[in-house]
């Protein structure tokens, strides 16, 4: 008998078995979806009907294959692994799912350790018809040791080839079928830690930390559910991009954010300086909004008493110890005016003039001119377009200069006021310190983390129940004001309860090495210390340099990135601001349909992406447009140039009239973390972390401070700042002083 017609009849046997899991789970659709439509009336319907649709949620598309690959055991035993577990009617599996501690053979079998697992199956399928299979037999691979390929020696398969020459489209695949043993090692890590993953462009960090989020779901479904998952993206693009990796392995509830959305409002596009920027990322902006909150509780500035309408007055000294026991006990901003509120309300009753009674609105307006109502928004635009206010705020910690670039001119309507995406996390640590509170999650997934902010990284640390982290990216791709060489204070600054840990991801699966043996060439002078990932397979084309005059960008970028829309491939045009006008010029000309991503979106056909914004994106062919714009932008540009160069799963043009690899001067060393990193003791908890009102007390009291030195109510002060110092001493050594 051929190979041919031998493997015929194995295709025949399987797709018998392919069939009766396919019958057996269209079966369970028909039996779930008749009890949802029938579970109507009480209670105890409605929870049955629920339970029957998030099971029919879990069976997937009737179109799925009913299983991806089987292994077969030296026991004798096989077993099919699909996406979701398929019972027979007796109860009998039929297929095991991928995320079962049973699958694991499946993921982790090599020829030195074949874990039991006598032969590895994977399908290639057209909906549930089989159309071939690929067989690793561990024996085989052990016998011929010598001559293993570097590629079977690393386990990378035909289906793994297969998949990675798949069409790209704007939106992320699973790759359930061929998880790498070392990335399946991370996908079922422990969930109690705080885990970075840090791999090169295309080493799967993305997908591989969706991945286990779908495994953490379904092995830890005691303590986590999936509303109690938090991805955070960079930016809406990259969020559109990857949204539906989760509901395709059944996860459907997962909340997504980007930078933009992780706050009380989003960012509203505002551009602004990188300086600004910097600044604004800074951890030490925490106390410089925590002064500005403090300046907004005062008694009336030279008012000699407070009026609650025409039913009672009180004098400064009294009011003024009032607000000293409510800052005291308050755990926010708001707290504290509703301890405020109650004490006024108080003393107006016992204080008021024969006949009269304070409404409730009487009270509301002599509260506003002690402790004014106010939302991050209001209190942001006011702190930002009052240059006293920001330099009594900024105290000793921030330069004249500094405070000279936070300040800017507030909008008359607070709805009109533009927010930037480093507003976002200010306004965030407002709101905390507004409302004390946060939707706090149970594991957070946050990508492309290597250039996240000081402020943006405690915006995600509240949202931490407990430390339960994956964070994903790459130093070699760290750019933008807040770019770093190590991971160090980003452990600093997430970690809480359980221990982190760094692992790496060495194996690149998007771009073909003859592409990147061309970005490559920036890492030695942009991220030395950082390792290349080692490619999986050899691309279709060398990359495509087209040397033109400067005049000719434009025209040359839209010329090439056409040629490939019309070969049907999914393209990514990706330049510097400084080209933007140029190339949309042209694109404009020639009526060439184009999607700016800047919208959120990706297009099907020929996309326009700036630099920063490629990251995380992949398309089937890059046009890269003036790599010295690139390199130039911002004070990482080489490896903003190296991201832009990674964007590839098949072709890349650069178009260029200086240099393709501008690689001039020399970069700082990089310091690379390893796995070792997690030996280190717990950070200090940082004041203010966890509770609002030691800070708050804390930065009231330096505030205070200064006001001694320069107002006129030293008395009044100084025993408002013993008091704090006390309360202080009272949190630090758990007695009074
Ligand atoms: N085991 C695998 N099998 C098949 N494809 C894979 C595998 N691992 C990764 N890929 C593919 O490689 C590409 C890159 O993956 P991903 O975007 O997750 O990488 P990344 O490390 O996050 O990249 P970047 O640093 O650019 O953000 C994707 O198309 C992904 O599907």
């Amino acid at each position: 008998m051929s190979v041919e017609s031998a493997d015929q009849e194995e295709i025949s046997r399987e797709q018998k078995y392919f069939d009766v899991a396919w019958d057996a789970r269209e079966r369970s659709r028909q039996t779930l979806g008749g009890a949802a439509a029938a579970a109507v009336g009480g209670k105890a319907a409605v929870a049955v009907g629920r339970a029957a649709r998030e099971h029919l949620d879990q069976l997937g598309d009737p179109d799925e294959a009913v299983a991806m690959g089987r292994f077969d055991s030296d026991d004798g035993e096989l077993y099919y692994v699909g996406k979701r577990v398929i019972r027979d009617d007796e109860g009998e599996l039929l297929v095991i799912s991928w995320k079962a501690p049973g699958a694991s053979p499946y993921f982790t079998a090599t020829y030195d350790d074949p874990k039991g697992v006598v032969r590895k199956r994977t399908f290639e399928v057209e909906r549930n018809r089989i159309l071939s299979f690929d067989d690793v037999v561990f024996a085989d691979l052990a016998a011929r040791v010598d001559d293993l390929t570097a590629l079977e020696n690393e386990g990378i398969d035909d289906a793994v080839l297969r998949e990675l020459d798949a069409a790209r489209t704007g939106e992320m695949r699973d790759i359930v079928q061929t998880i790498h043993a070392m990335q399946y090692e991370l996908v079922r890590a422990p969930l109690e830690q705080l885990l970075i993953v840090q791999g090169g462009p295309g080493t799967g960090k993305t997908v591989v930390g969706l991945h286990r989020v779908s495994w953490l779901l379904f092995n830890h479904a005691d303590q986590l559910a999936p509303s109690d998952v938090l991805v955070v993206g960079p930016n809406p693009t990259f969020t559109r991009y990857i949204r539906q990796v989760l509901p395709g392995l059944g996860d459907h509830q997962v909340e997504h954010r980007d930078l933009r959305g992780l706050g009380p409002q989003p960012g509203t596009g505002r551009q602004e300086h990188p300086e600004v920027t910097r600044i604004k990322g800074e951890p030490r902006m925490q106390q410089l909004l925590m002064r500005g909150l403090v300046q907004r509780i005062r008694f009336p500035e030279r008012a000699a008493q407070l009026d609650v309408g025409t039913v009672a007055s009180f004098f400064r000294p009294e009011v003024e110890d009032a607000l000293r026991r409510s800052i005291n006990q308050a755990s926010s901003y708001g707290a504290g005016r509703t301890a405020m509120r109650s004490w006024l309300t108080a003393a107006t009753t016992a204080r008021a003039r024969r006949g009269t009674q304070a409404s409730a609105a009487v009270i509301e307006a002599a509260l506003e001119r002690l402790w004014p109502s106010l939302t991050p928004q209001v209190f942001l635009r006011d702190l930002f377009g009052s240059r006293d206010r920001l330099l009594s705020a900024a105290g000793e910690h921030f330069t004249a200069a500094e405070v000279a670039h936070l300040f800017r001119p507030a909008s008359d309507r607070v709805s009109d006021e533009g927010w930037s995406t480093a507003d976002v996390a200010l306004l965030d640590e407002a709101d905390m310190l507004l409302t004390g509170s946060v939707t706090q999650y149970g594991h957070i997934v946050l990508d492309e983390a290597q250039d996240l902010s000081g402020m943006q990284l405690r915006s995600v640390r509240r949202r931490s129940r407990s430390g339960s982290y994956t964070v994903l990216g790459d130093l070699a791709q760290s750019t933008g004001p807040a770019a770093r060489d190590s991971w160090d204070d980003v452990v600093t600054a997430l970690r809480h309860r359980h221990p982190a840990a760094i692992a790496p991801l060495k194996l690149g699966y998007r771009v073909p090495q003859q592409v990147y043996a061309l970005a490559a060439q920036l890492l030695p002078h942009s991220a030395p210390n950082v390792e290349a990932p080692q490619v999986v397979r050899i691309g279709p084309a060398e990359p495509d340099l087209r040397e033109v005059p400067a005049g000719d960008l434009g025209p040359e970028t839209v010329r090439a990135a056409r040629e490939y829309a019309a070969r049907g491939l999914f393209v990514g045009i990706i330049c510097a601001d400084e080209q933007r006008a140029a190339v949309v010029e042209v694109l404009n000309q020639h009526d060439v349909h184009y999607q700016d991503t800047r919208g959120g979106t990706l297009g099907a056909s020929i996309n326009l992406v700036g630099a920063t914004d490629a990251k995380g994106l992949e398309f089937e062919a890059v046009v890269v447009v003036e790599p010295t714009s690139i390199a130039v932008e911002g004070a990482h540009g080489l490896r903003l140039l190296y991201v832009a160069l990674t964007r590839t799963t098949k072709h890349l043009t650069v178009v260029h009239s200086g240099d393709v690899l501008p690689v001039l001067g020399q970069t700082q060393p990089l310091d690379v973390p390893s796995l070792q990193g997690n030996q280190k003791p717990p950070p200090k908890p940082e004041p203010g972390l966890d509770r609002f009102s030691a800070d708050f007390a804390a930065s009231l009291g330096s505030r205070l401070a200064e006001d001694i030195a320069t107002t006129a109510q030293p008395r009044l002060w100084t025993a408002i700042v013993t008091a704090l110092a006390d309360e202080l001493e009272r949190r630090r050594t758990g007695r009074a002083p």
